[in-house]
């Protein structure tokens, strides 16, 4: 509990309190380099830790999940704290509800969970441009992750914000904070800029006092860059890695000190369109033993991973484009759904034989639900709603501007412009400079007519007459996480051309698609609206009571291709069934209103509904499989049964 907190407890509790905790003034957390070992209030100490990002987990929820990694046995839990989620514009900050990072900390101290904090500023974390806001791309000559003085301007501003917030909670001032990391793998980044680092640390020096231990963490390749003299330098590396080899590269930049491994790697991330990663758990636990048994101090990464709800997911480009899916479940021990798995008894066995594990069972997997077919009716498509999406009208410009230009960070953008021709004969369109980013989806007139894609080769061909009015719809489907030295602008980055005619004369429309689900469908409209043929970019929705208690579920959407869902009003992130291996979204229970209330759903589908538009709430989670049929599960009293094949899609 902070500090301050405790003075309003009860005078008589207040006096035990402070007999039985160590006064902050004998609280400290140090290097002990004549050991090799960490020492807590003068005691050897060694942190077993995991990662658990409260970014992706409702704030309901964060009791459950650090209770259970405490009964896993672990000491410590692990966090980065990302920027863009907590100053949404310039100045604008926001600490509330479900970023609440101070509510998180006290979550933390009352699971006896110590922390060790990485405020960045850059993160990485699979998470949108790695925890950077994108309001720094208002200004496209920046060089992120650099001494650039636009840079640093905007992150002492953020820090100079943040880490005063931080202090209190440092262990040695009566909070839980044993550490704190410097940047990301900053070795893994081109730039190389050690004034940048210099900065960095002198800031969180001077901001946080000198007590604190700093430290970093790279790859073993990224030692170089990352490392700094001042700052302890630690290592990340998974089940596959060669330990004994890592850890002798490590003692060339900390000869003395405790060897800690800050991400061990316990799964995997996944991107859409790829095979599910998974990682062993005969491959998780035996690296797990073998540092222990070397003293070493580790964090597993992911330990509960969550979700990317919302536009949240980042991306990495690796040859192509890829986004990262909306379950960042890690195959960690702990799933998305906050159940424990096989690999974490595993892992709580192999800490049990190094230190002492709570007594007592871990909590059972959450209760289930299972519900539908549901069948969703057609609300419009989105151009109907163009006036409600964007109240304030279009931004003209002869050439198209990006997302960051006209200052919307996230989500969609309808870019459109009129033909000044008529195109009689079947024309390509196409975007020169692999300009689309990240998805188009491309209407004449309102009828849907295909898709564009970075990185991916498109022949789409137009037809239309003079005075037609061509709509693209781009789709920022998350800003480069890792590696990228440079910034992944979103929109249309080029003037699409149709034949030889390079198209100008452009209004972008920036949608607040949010706003419309999540107040107020305009009625009058519905009944006005007179929907076209259902595909491109259309809503569907419906309103569904649960049954009994209800419980954690998860959205299965047989046949539809990809889109955007809430519930009740609460953006529930991207699906994309068509390209998998992610066919579920995980619903936790809290969002649903109890029995006896009506819930409702909403769909943004960019691109085909299937012929029944319909959802299922399963039971258990599909993540690994990449669907090219339609299965509907047929409903069982106890659970979902084999899906039954309903037709190829
Ligand atoms: C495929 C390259 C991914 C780069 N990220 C790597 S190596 N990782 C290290 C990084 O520090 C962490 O934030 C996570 O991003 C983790 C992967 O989950």
């Amino acid at each position: 509990m902070a500090p301050q907190k405790l003075l309003c407890l009860p005078s008589l509790l207040l006096l035990l309190l402070t007999r039985l905790l160590p006064q902050a003034d004998t609280r400290s957390f140090v290097v002990d380099r004549d050991h090799d070992r960490f020492l807590l209030d003068g005691a050897p100490f060694r942190y077993v830790s995991g990662s658990l990002h409260y970014f992706r987990v409702p704030r309901v929820l964060w009791a459950d999940r650090l209770f259970k990694m405490r009964m896993s046995g672990l000491n410590a839990v692990q966090f980065y704290v990302p920027w863009n989620y907590h100053e949404p514009e310039p100045g604008v900050y926001n600490f509330n509800a479900n970023r609440d990072l101070f509510a998180f900390l006290r979550e933390a101290t009352l699971a006896n969970l110590l922390v060790i904090l990485r405020p960045g500023p850059y993160i990485c974390a699979e998470w949108e441009m790695g925890g950077l806001p994108a309001w720094l791309l208002r200004k496209p000559k920046i060089h992120l992750r650099t001494s650039d003085p636009d840079f640093l301007a905007a992150v002492d501003s953020w820090l100079k914000v943040l880490l005063p917030k931080i202090h209190p909670w440092l262990y040695h001032n009566g909070g839980n904070i044993i550490s704190i990391q410097v940047e990301n793998e900053y070795g893994s980044y081109g730039a190389c800029d050690m004034s940048y680092m210099r900065h960095l640390a002198g800031l969180f020096r001077a901001l946080l006092g000198d007590k604190i231990l700093l430290f970093t963490t790279d790859g073993p390749e990224g030692l170089k860059c990352g490392s700094l003299q001042g700052l302890y330098t630690t290592i990340d590396f998974g089940p596959a890695d060669n330990m004994t080899k890592i850890f002798a590269l490590l003692r060339k930049y900390e000869p003395r000190g405790p060897l800690v491994n800050s991400e061990y790697y316990t799964g995997w991330l996944d991107y859409w369109g790829q095979n599910h990663s998974t990682r062993s758990v005969p491959a998780v636990t035996k690296g797990l033993e073998n540092m222990l048994k070397l003293g070493a101090s580790v964090n597993m990464y992911m330990f509960h991973g969550g979700t990317n709800f919302g536009y949240w997911n980042g991306a990495d480009e690796k040859g192509r484009f890829l986004p990262i899916t909306t379950s960042y479940d890690y195959d960690a021990p702990i799933s998305e759904a906050g159940d424990p798995t096989p690999k974490l008894f595993a892992i709580r066995n192999v800490i049990s034989k190094f230190q002492e594990v709570p007594l007592g069972p871990l909590p059972p997997p959450s209760p289930k639900m299972m519900l539908g077919p549901l069948s969703l009716h057609l609300d419009g498509n989105l151009l109907a709603f163009l006036d409600f999406l964007c109240p304030q009208g279009p931004i003209h410009s002869i050439l198209p501007m990006t997302f960051e230009a006209v200052n919307q960070d996230h989500g969609y953008m309808l870019y459109r412009t009129y033909l000044t021709h008529t195109v009689s004969e079947p024309t390509q369109f196409w975007v020169p400079n692999n300009g689309v980013h990240d998805r188009a989806y491309v209407m004449v007139d309102g009828v849907f007519q295909g898709v564009l894609e970075r990185n991916m080769k498109h022949n789409l061909f137009l037809t239309g007459k003079k005075g037609a009015k061509l709509d693209v719809l781009l789709e920022n489907m998350g800003r480069l996480s890792f590696g990228s030295n440079s910034s992944d602008f979103k929109g249309l980055l080029e003037p699409p051309i149709l034949g030889q005619t390079v198209l100008t004369q452009w209004l972008m429309f920036p949608l607040k698609v949010d706003n419309l689900v999540k107040w107020w469908f305009p009625n009058q409209l519905l009944k006005s609206s007179h929907p076209q043929t259902p595909s491109g970019p259309t809503f569907y929705s419906t309103t569904f009571p649960i049954l009994d208690s209800g419980g954690d579920t998860f959205l299965f959407l047989p046949g539809w291709t990809k889109g955007q869902v809430w519930i009740n009003g609460f953006n529930l992130g991207r699906y994309w069934t068509k390209r998998g291996p992610q066919q579920t979204l995980y619903v936790p229970r809290p969002l649903l209103f109890p029995r006896g209330a009506l819930n409702k759903i909403t769909l943004l589908e960019l691109e085909n509904v299937p012929l029944q538009p319909q959802i299922q709430f399963l039971d258990r989670p599909i993540l690994s499989s990449t669907m090219h049929k339609t299965y509907i599960y047929s409903l069982s009293a106890e659970s979902a049964s084999e899906p039954m094949e309903l037709s190829g899609h």
